[in-house]
């Protein structure tokens, strides 16, 4: 039997989507698996009731099936399904790196990753990699069509996450086919701002590249009470906001020791909207664990 812990994580940091993404500390998922003549899985924890548990349909399941490892797969989970938070990515991160043990596949960290992002397919559509990615590896990931890369980075952040629930399928039809050049420029510079600031480890110039541009600000109207968490959030002293994923948590690059205040300006402006939420004041973490 071998059990692993996967954390939740955050794609696209604004200026890069599709590509950029970063492990948070927490919440996580706890994944087990123990050999079995055919796959078969069991979940609980936090929306347990939106997840399914054919193994075609689960993201875990798909990875059991990729590397040809059949097993009885338990799921705990703490990353609340179409949350923004790489939910789907977590459990599948997990199972990717017990399978991988317990059948003593041999696989890279690498590999695993391009493995896990089968199992994102088959819920969203596509194979993207941008949560898997970090869920494994941990630290702040590039992920290309030929590559990723990995770096290791220590930010304070808060992901506010609203009751409300957008599926990545439904969030990438909003997505526009096509940016002006200007944008793109535009869009250039904060990626590489971001960048600079993650191999510094310096929140301010993450915060400055952490915006929205017409690709991921697409996601914006489906989150209630959007631009006021923003707002918040900045004057409590938050460098940085962008939609998480495809939303609809909503990501907040901090000061050093200034989770708890924006944390709580963004919980005031969701409730002033009507909205329930629930913070994660956190940091940068490390990837999947065996435990
Ligand atoms: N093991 C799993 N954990 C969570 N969701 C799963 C799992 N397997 C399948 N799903 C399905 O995936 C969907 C949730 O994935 P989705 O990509 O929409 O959300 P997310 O992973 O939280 O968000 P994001 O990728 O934007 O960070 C739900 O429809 C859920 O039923
Ligand atoms: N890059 C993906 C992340 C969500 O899984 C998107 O924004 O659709």
């Amino acid at each position: 039997m071998v059990t692993v812990r996967a954390p939740a994580t955050s794609a696209n940091l604004g200026s890069g989507f599709d590509v950029f993404g970063l492990a948070l500390e927490r919440p996580a998922d706890v994944v087990r698996v123990e050999r079995a003549d055919e796959t078969t899985i069991e979940v609980t924890g936090v929306g347990r009731q939106y997840i399914p548990e054919n193994p075609a349909k689960n993201t875990a399941g798909v990875v059991a099936e990729e590397l040809d490892a059949p097993a009885h797969i338990e799921i705990n989970k703490g990353v609340r399904p179409s949350s923004g938070l790489g939910s789907s990515a977590a459990s599948a991160a997990a199972a990717a790196v017990a399978l991988n043990e317990l059948y003593d596949r041999g696989l890279t960290p690498t590999e695993l990753v391009r493995v896990a992002a089968e199992g994102e397919a088959a819920v969203s559509g596509e194979a993207h990699a941008d949560n898997v990615a970090p869920a494994i590896l941990g630290g702040f990931t590039i992920v290309t069509d030929e590559d990723v890369t990995q770096v290791d980075a220590s930010i304070p952040v808060v992901a506010c996450l609203p009751e409300i629930v957008v599926s990545t399928r439904d969030a990438r039809q909003v997505v526009p086919q096509s940016v002006e050049i200007d944008e793109l420029v535009s869009t250039v510079g904060d990626a590489a701002t971001l960048t600079a600031g993650m191999f510094r480890n310096d929140p301010e110039l993450v915060g400055k590249g952490l915006r929205n541009n017409s690709l991921t600000g697409a996601r914006e109207s489906l989150i209630k009470g959007f631009d006021a968490v923003r707002e918040s959030a900045l004057s409590a002293g938050a460098t940085g906001v962008a939609v998480s994923g495809a939303g609809p948590s909503v990501l907040a690059v901090c000061r050093e020791g200034g989770q708890s205040s924006v944390a709580s300006a963004m919980l005031d402006a969701f409730f002033d909207a009507g909205v329930e939420a629930r913070a994660y004041p956190t940091s940068v973490g490390s990837g999947a664990a065996i435990l």
